[in-house]
């Protein structure tokens, strides 16, 4: 068993899902950003990374929405707090930092990593992994008792998807191969859509990332859904630069910082922008732990609220998020009008 997990794990670091580019072209200012944020020697200088607050008005544009208006109960603060704010420098890119209540955090951090790693397919469905790992990643990691075992049960599970599957081989949706979207999710991400006023976006597919400090994600954009829909991005757990660039890698890329709870949507002329992530930070903010106040929860489902009240089995999920990071971002696959 031993063998066979360090074998599998003997990968790239980086999630990769496409074939290689052969050459870094010395125009790649994308690729020069990459690497300087990843770089291990010589620690990166954050001081120009973008961390979509007050403090930086002067690249970014404070979007303003109706405070009085009806959201569902869902996890999400009150929406006279929300702070949502689009980059000057790349139209319809929008970050809402952190809408999230502690206990929505936790919500959707357990359904990310516990409920949707099970009976969807992942990076592990083609590898030599034990078949109660692939079927049950969240329960074979918590039961595991040796802790080098642990630690490679949880590195070994980088994605999952939802709705329908992409075939990265083929670069193309496989319309055989769906799940169910998930309801709460698709829920939730309506939400954020009809805030923003993408009225009829349909959440179709979903990328599950887990990152763990010192993973990356390399420079692509995201071109296979044929419309023209907005992509919703919500994070989790560490923080995360993310570097945004434009339609050639040659483009110059905006880093910015994305912490637990932050949506970023890319839409209009941002929707196929090339983008990554070069780096992942372990930091002392929890804001799952805030506080555990159940206001503003009343539509999720009480037994997954309890789970995470739970503070005994709360404590394995921080353990998880302890060095890791998990992104979800959700696209409309299918043009509706087409
Ligand atoms: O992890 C992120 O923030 C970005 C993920 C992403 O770009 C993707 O899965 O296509
Ligand atoms: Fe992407």
């Amino acid at each position: 068993m031993k063998q066979i997990l360090k074998k599998t794990l003997q990968q790239p670091i980086s999630i990769y899902r496409g074939s290689k580019s052969k050459q870094i072209k010395k125009s790649n200012k994308m690729m020069k950003k990459f690497k300087y944020y990843k770089s291990k020697g010589i620690l990166p200088n954050l001081d120009n990374v973008i961390d979509c607050s007050g403090n930086n008005k002067h690249v970014l544009n404070e979007i303003f929405i109706d405070p009085d208006q009806k959201i569902p109960n869902l996890g999400l603060k009150n929406i006279n707090e929300w702070k949502i704010y689009s980059l000057i420098e790349c139209p319809g890119l929008i970050v809402i930092k952190n809408p999230f209540t502690s206990l929505g955090q936790r919500y959707y951090i357990k359904k990310l990593v516990k409920d949707y790693t099970k009976n969807h397919p992942n990076n592990l469905l083609e590898s030599k992994f034990k078949q109660n790992i692939i079927k049950d990643f969240w329960a074979s990691w918590i039961e595991e008792v040796d802790q080098q075992q642990k630690r490679l049960i949880k590195k070994s599970m980088r994605w999952t998807t939802l709705g329908y599957h992409y075939d990265w081989t083929n670069k193309v949706y496989n319309e055989q191969n769906k799940n169910e979207f998930p309801e709460e999710l698709s829920k939730l991400i309506s939400v954020f859509a009809e805030v923003l006023n993408f009225n009829d976006f349909m959440s179709e597919a979903a990328i599950i990332n887990f990152y763990h400090i010192g993973n990356t994600l390399s420079a692509h954009s995201d071109h296979s859904e044929i419309c023209n829909a907005p992509l919703f991005s919500i994070s989790f757990g560490q923080p995360a630069v993310f570097l945004m660039g434009g339609t050639s890698k040659d483009d110059d890329a905006i880093p910015i910082l994305l912490n637990s709870g932050d949506v970023l949507v890319m839409s209009g002329n941002s929707r196929f922008n090339y983008h990554s992530v070069p780096r992942i930070f372990e930091s002392e903010s929890k804001p799952w732990n805030d506080d555990q106040n159940i206001n503003n929860c009343s539509r999720l489902n009480s037994d997954d609220l309890n789970e995470c009240l739970c503070q005994e089995n709360w404590s394995q999920f921080d353990s998880y998020l302890s060095d890791s990071r998990i992104n979800v971002n959700v696209r409309q696959y299918k043009n509706k009008t087409g």
